[in-house]
C-alpha cells in the first residue's frame, strides 16, 4: 500500500474529481459515511453521548456528514463548529445546510467559554482538522484539542488526530489531539508509523474513499506500507525440479564466549526460511553446541573465545554477519581485514554494525546491497543522533544513498530504507522485544538472499514474516512466554499465511452498510 504525503494527497483528491467526474461533495459524502458506518456497526444504536467537533475546512465538513448521519439514526449526538478561521470552504456550507435543514443547528465554539461539558464516558469525533493543517493549531482551537484530551475520553479521529502533521514532525504537542483510534483515508500517514507520535495515534485504520489508484500510482510514492498485498508478489514458489543447491548456502559468522546462542539462533533461522544449506563461523568454544543444536548445519571454527582469523573454507553465496560476535580488539583487526577482502553480499547485524560505526572507513568496501540491520542505539552510533523522527528517515536515506545499502531499522514499525525508498512493516507486536529476536532476523533475510530473493525484498520479506510469527501466535500464547526460538516456532504458519485471505476482508464484503446520503 502506497503512503501519500499531504501535497499528493491533494493532488489525489484532485485528480479523483476530474478524472472519474465526481464531485467534491459526492467524494466527502461517500468518504465520511464510511466512518459512519464503522461507527454505527460499533454502536448498534447505543444511547452513548456522541460530540462531533467540527473545524471549518473539508475535515469539519466530514464531520457534518458523520453528525447528519448519526442523527438520522437517533444517536445521542451534539454537533460543534470550531471557528477558528471564517473561510468556510463550499463542502463545509453544504453539509453545514444539510444538518441545519434537519433542524439541527450545531454551536459554534469561538473561545474557551463556549467549550461543551464532555464526560469521561461519552465518544468524541475529531473533525477539527485534517489534511489541510498548515500550522500549528493556537488560541482557543489548541485550548480546545487540550480541553479533549484532559477529560481522557475515547476519541475517534477523522482522517487524522488534529494537529498532526502527516510528513513533519509536531514541535507543540500541545496541540494535538490524543486520539483512540483514527479512520483515515485512502493511504497511511507516515506520521502514524513514527515512535513519536506514539501519544497521537493509537489504532488506526484505513478507509478505501475510491481516489484513482493509477493516478496515484504514477505519482510514483517512494513510501509503501507493508502488508499481505505487497508479500504475495515478492514470494517465490518452488520448482519441482530444484534441489538444496538451488537454494544456496548461507553463512552466519559470529558468536563469542557466552553469545554463542546468537549465532545458533541466526544459523536455525537461516535454515528454517529455507536456505539450501547452512554453515557457521564461529569461535572453537561453541563448537560442540552449535553442532548438537543444529545438526543440519556445518560449522567451522575460529580462535578459541572470539573471533580473530575469518578463515573460513565454505564457498556460501551470502554471509550474515554479526550477531554475538563482540567487539574486542582481535575480533575488530579480524573483521577489518575480513570486510577490505570479502566480495560475497553481506547481511550486518549487532556487533558488526558496531565495528562499521567505529571504523566508519569499511564502509566504502562493503558490495551494494548490503543489508544493515540496526536497532535505534546501533543506528545512532553509525548514523549520529536526530532532532526527530523525520529527520531520522531523511538521514539514513542519505547514508543508504552514500554507501548504497539498505537499512533495517528495527523498532515497532520496522523501517526497511533503500535510497529514497520506504517500506514500513505492518506485522509484529511487543512479543518480538524478547532477547536473540533480532539474531532471528539475520538469519531469515541471509537465508532468504541465499534462496535469490533480491536484497531488498529478502529484508521486506524478512521483516514482515518476522513480525507475522508474534502476531499469529498471540492467537494461542501470550507476550510474556513468546521467545525467540517461538520465531521459528511460528515460521510455517506465517508462510502459510501469506496466501490466506484475512478474516477481517471477508467480514467488509458481508458487511451490510448504509449507502451514502441515507
Ligand atoms: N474532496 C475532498 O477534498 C475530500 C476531502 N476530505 C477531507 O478534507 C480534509 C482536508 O480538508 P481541507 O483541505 O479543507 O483542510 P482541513 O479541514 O484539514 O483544514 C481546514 C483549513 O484550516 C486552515 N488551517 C490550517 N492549519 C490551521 C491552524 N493551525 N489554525 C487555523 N487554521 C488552520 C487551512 O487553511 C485549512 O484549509 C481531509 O483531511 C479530509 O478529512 C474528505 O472528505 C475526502 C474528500
Ligand atoms: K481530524
Amino acid at each position: 500500500m502506497f503512503i501519500l504525503n499531504s501535497k499528493q494527497i491533494s493532488e489525489a483528491d484532485k485528480a479523483t474529481i476530474s478524472i472519474n467526474n465526481i464531485s467534491s461533495i459526492d467524494l466527502m459524502e461517500h468518504a465520511a459515511t464510511q466512518c459512519f458506518n464503522w461507527l454505527h456497526s460499533r454502536l448498534q444504536g447505543q444511547g452513548i453521548k456522541i460530540h462531533v467537533f467540527c473545524g471549518i475546512g473539508n475535515n469539519g465538513g466530514d464531520g457534518l456528514v458523520i453528525a447528519r448521519h448519526l442523527y438520522q439514526h437517533g444517536y445521542n449526538v451534539s454537533c460543534y463548529i470550531v471557528n477558528f478561521s471564517d473561510k468556510r470552504t463550499d463542502e463545509f456550507l453544504i453539509n453545514y445546510n444539510r444538518l441545519k435543514e434537519l433542524g439541527e443547528w450545531p454551536p459554534i465554539i469561538k473561545s474557551e467559554k463556549d467549550f461543551p461539558k464532555v464526560a469521561f464516558e461519552d465518544i468524541v469525533i475529531d473533525a477539527i482538522f485534517g489534511n489541510g493543517l498548515t500550522r500549528e493549531p493556537e488560541g482557543f482551537t489548541k485550548k480546545l484539542i487540550q480541553y479533549i484530551n484532559h477529560t481522557r475520553v475515547f476519541t475517534l479521529a477523522i482522517d487524522f488526530p488534529s494537529g498532526l502533521f502527516s510528513d513533519e514532525s509536531v514541535i507543540d504537542t500541545g496541540a494535538v489531539i490524543k486520539a483512540g483510534h483514527t479512520l483515515t483515508f485512502q493511504t497511511p500517514k507516515l506520521a502514524f508509523l513514527l515512535p513519536e507520535n506514539k501519544d497521537f495515534v493509537n489504532t488506526w485504520e484505513v478507509i478505501d474513499i475510491g481516489l484513482d489508484e493509477n493516478f496515484i500510482k504514477n505519482l510514483n510514492p517512494k513510501s509503501h506500507y507493508i502488508t499481505k498485498n505487497e508479500i504475495i508478489p515478492i514470494y517465490k514458489s518452488r520448482n519441482k525440479w530444484s534441489h538444496k543447491g538451488t537454494y544456496g548456502h548461507s553463512l552466519i559468522i559470529g558468536g563469542s564466549f557466552g553469545k554463542i546462542g546468537a549465532v545458533t539462533l541466526a544459523t536455525r533461522a537461516a535454515l528454517k526460511i529455507g536456505s539450501g544449506l547452512v554453515s557457521a563461523y564461529l569461535p572453537k568454544c561453541g563448537y560442540n553446541i552449535l553442532q548438537i543444536s543444529v545438526p543440519e548445519a556445518m560449522v567451522e571454527v575460529d580462535n578459541d573465545a572470539a573471533l580473530e582469523y575469518y578463515n573460513f573454507k565454505t564457498k556460501a553465496t551470502i554471509i550474515g554477519i554479526g550477531p554475538g560476535m563482540g567487539t574486542v580488539e582481535k575480533t575488530a583487526l579480524g573483521f577489518e581485514l575480513f570486510i577490505k577482502e570479502n566480495k560475497l553480499p553481506l547481511v550486518i547485524d549487532a556487533d558488526a554494525i558496531n565495528l562499521l560505526s567505529i571504523n566508519k572507513s569499511l564502509l566504502k568496501y562493503l558490495p551494494k546491497n548490503t543489508v544493515l540491520t540496526p536497532h535505534p542505539k546501533e543506528l545512532e552510533r553509525l548514523i549520529g543522533s536526530w532532532k526527530n523522527d523525520f529527520e531520522k528517515l531523511e538521514k539514513i536515506t542519505d547514508f543508504s544513498k552514500d554507501h548504497n545499502v539498505i537499512v533495517v531499522l528495527k523498532g515497532a514499525h520496522t523501517i526497511i530504507i533503500n535510497e529514497d525508498n520506504k517500506y514500513i512493516n505492518s506485522t509484529g507486536n511487543p512479543a518480538l522485544a524478547t532477547a536473540g529476536s533480532g539474531d532471528v532476523l539475520t538469519g531469515l533475510i541471509t537465508g532468504l538472499i541465499a534462496q535469490g530473493y533480491e536484497p531488498i525484498n529478502a529484508a521486506i520479506l524478512g521483516v514482515y514474516l518476522h513480525g507475522k510469527t508474534a502476531d499469529l501466535a498471540l492467537q494461542e500464547t501470550s507476550y510474556e512466554t513468546f521467545t525467540a526460538s517461538s520465531i521459528l516456532d511460528y515460521l510455517s504458519d506465517a508462510i502459510l499465511d501469506i496466501f490466506k485471505q484475512d478474516m477481517d476482508q471477508e467480514k467488509i464484503e458481508d458487511d451490510e452498510e448504509v449507502e451514502d446520503g441515507n
